[in-house]
């Protein structure tokens, strides 16, 4: 079987610092990986070179076997790549429904152009409709994004990123910030999420972590420490070493 995502070799170092180091990793179609590792493993960064944000050094990056290195990020936007980030990047002045329609111009690669974009209103405004419905905002579309809660931002932000269609969803700490309840809240949508996405999350909520993921990635240093299912992450001497401290 082709792998949703497929790591391989790849590495990264700023000046002396290593932040990726050889790490190879297989993410199956439909998969729930979790990617666990204390601050500055590199997680984040890890993300940054699948997306293309940053430039590894050497390695390989497929997506269903499409090698994604030499694209641009719109161009792996467009092959079905979306991710959300730790810190929120939304505009704040605009309505929930504008921000996931901007979220859609970007990933089809046009410039923002007024016109052009009305054109395409009723279709680019359905879509982005749909996505709001999916994370339970379809009736906050007229709502500006300041007014909002952090825990509505952060269902928007996920709204923008299904809007895409994406095969594969890079979630980057999607309960960042949020309280107990609303954390209770965006895990139970997580869990609604389709299996044609494949979701790998970082995040640092275990207990919520822990009940979505099936496969779990720990990350030291830049380097791939343990991989395995929940269970054997979990009792893994190493993991409790490197993620509790212990
Ligand atoms: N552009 C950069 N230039 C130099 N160093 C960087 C750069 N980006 C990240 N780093 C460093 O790379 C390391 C990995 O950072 P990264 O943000 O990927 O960690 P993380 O595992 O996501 O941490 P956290 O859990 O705190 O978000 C850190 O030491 C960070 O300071």
């Amino acid at each position: 079987m082709i792998p949703a995502l497929e790591i391989t070799g790849l590495s990264k170092r700023f000046g002396g610092l290593v932040v990726t180091r050889d790490i190879t990793m297989r993410i199956a179609p439909g998969e729930r990986r979790l990617i666990i590792g204390p601050n500055g493993a590199g997680k984040t960064t890890l993300f940054n070179q699948i997306t293309g944000d940053l430039r590894p050094d050497a390695g390989s990056v497929r997506l269903f076997g499409e090698e994604l290195l030499k694209l641009r990020t719109k161009d792996r936007v467009a092959k079905g790549l979306a991710r959300t980030y730790q810190i929120l990047t939304l505009f704040p002045q605009d309505t929930l429904l504008h921000n996931v329609v901007l979220a859609l111009l970007g990933l089809r690669g046009e410039r923002w152009d007024f016109w052009r974009a009305l054109r395409r209103r009723s279709e680019l405004f359905d879509l982005a409709h749909d996505a709001l419905t999916q994370v339970g905002l379809g009736g906050s579309g007229d709502r500006l994004v300041a007014e909002t809660s952090y825990g509505e931002r952060r269902r928007l932000e996920l709204a923008m990123a299904l809007a895409q269609k994406p095969k594969l969803l890079l979630l980057d700490e999607p309960l960042a910030g949020l309280s107990q309840n609303e954390r209770n809240a965006v895990s139970a949508l997580l869990t609604t999420i389709p299996r044609d996405v494949t979701i790998v999350m970082i995040e640092h909520d275990m207990d919520v972590a822990l009940a979505f993921a099936e496969q779990i990635t720990v990350l030291h240093f830049g380097e791939v420490i343990v991989e395995g299912t929940r269970a054997e992450v979990v009792a893994d001497p190493r993991t409790r070493e490197i993620y509790l401290g212990e």
